[in-house]
């Protein structure tokens, strides 16, 4: 079972936190992927939270390609940083050669496009440069969004983070909000691809748990976006069916819960709602998911979800600070962070709800 933890914060954050969020959870997973997505940047982007920031890990070829490939689009490189990491031996880390984070400035033009019309540059530039990278066997990319950044290995994270000086607390990364996953592979090979989460035009999520429904789900996402790919962990399908609902079909947010794990026939008959939630669950089945699992999510707006599967066969916990909030697999991460928190206030969210945390720390839970 993999774990997951997310921190949320009115004060920017270094990343050492969301590891010490983590490690106390560690005998939860086996080092076949651990990752961060590091939204409302501080640190070293601070100057640049407006400009889409790329993540990737490539050889020196594949840095070439990307290359070739932005300035062939028009996009100017404003703000970059490359890791220069500590090669210790005995470090359990698949690394490859380089790490690049860089911000760059939209191509001319691009003040006229509507807010849509830049989100499917992002999204397309990303997808290019995914084939690209691919195909040459040279790398991996992982997000391209404005004051996004996300960081995968595989490998034990205690060293991942050394490999990356993020003990150091350099002041370099730093971010209102960090989602965290260290993932116990139950699909298929360990790729990098596959470590949670995964990122799509402003939507991060990671899960821990099992989607039986995973081909259901993928053979019908693949018809739905050109950016539902990839498929690497049975997880992706959960932030997909995030996208679809939430930015394709632009539905509130609480329908959602419904389009996962949508109730009983029996309980929407009793409902108000019914004949909507009739109409869901009759033309979306096939984003329906089965099995025990936990999801975190961030949306585009920067508020952080969670919920669970329609049983709560997997643990999630809440707890928080005047100025901090964390979501956690186990509750021994958050005692970790948060030792002198009120623990009466911890919330263990239930099977039946939606937890939205908004940009004050407000928790709201919406029933489904
Ligand atoms: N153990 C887990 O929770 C695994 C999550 C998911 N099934 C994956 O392999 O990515």
């Amino acid at each position: 079972m993999c774990r997951i933890g997310s921190i949320k914060s009115k004060v920017p954050i270094q990343p050492s936190t969301a590891l010490r969020l983590m490690l106390p959870q560690q005998e939860g997973h086996d080092n076949s992927g651990f990752a961060m997505v590091m939204q409302d940047l501080y640190g070293i982007f601070s100057n640049y939270k407006d400009k889409p920031l790329l993540s990737l890990a490539c050889t020196q070829r594949g840095a070439q390609l990307v290359e070739e490939y932005m300035d062939a689009h028009n996009f100017v490189q404003l703000a970059e940083w490359i890791p220069i990491p500590d090669k210790r031996p005995g470090l359990d880390i698949q690394a490859m050669p380089y790490y690049i984070f860089r911000n760059y400035d939209y191509p001319e033009g691009a003040e006229k496009m509507t807010q849509e019309q830049k989100e499917n540059l992002l999204l397309d530039t990303r997808l290019a440069l995914r084939k690209l990278l691919e195909e040459a066997g040279e790398g991996f990319v992982y997000s391209f969004w404005p004051d996004v950044l996300t960081l995968k290995e595989i490998g034990d994270p205690r060293d991942i983070a050394t490999y990356f000086h993020l003990w150091d607390d350099n002041g370099c990364l730093a971010a209102k909000s960090i989602v965290a996953q260290c993932r116990q592979n139950t699909n298929y090979d360990i790729v990098r691809y596959a470590a949670h989460p995964f990122f799509l035009q402003g939507y991060t999520l990671c899960a821990n748990g099992e989607n039986t429904f995973y081909t259901k789900n993928k053979e019908f996402q693949k018809s739905l976006h050109r950016g539902y790919i990839g498929f690497e962990s049975d997880s992706q399908c959960f932030l997909n069916t995030l996208h679809y609902v939430h930015h394709e079909l632009k539905w509130p947010l609480t329908y959602y819960k419904h389009v996962i794990t949508p109730l009983p026939f029996e309980e929407i008959e009793q409902r108000e709602d019914k004949d909507v939630l009739t109409a869901i669950r009759q033309s979306l089945a096939n984003l329906e998911i089965n099995g025990p699992n936990t999801v975190i999510g961030v949306l585009p707006d920067n508020r952080m979800i969670t919920c669970c599967d329609s049983k709560k066969l997997r643990p999630v916990v809440i707890g928080r600070t005047d100025d901090m909030l964390a979501i956690s697999s186990e509750v021994c991460g958050i005692n970790e962070i948060m030792p002198d928190r009120d623990q009466t206030k911890d919330i263990y969210p239930n099977e039946r709800e939606i937890i939205v945390i908004d940009n004050e720390l407000e928790v709201q839970r919406w029933k489904q």
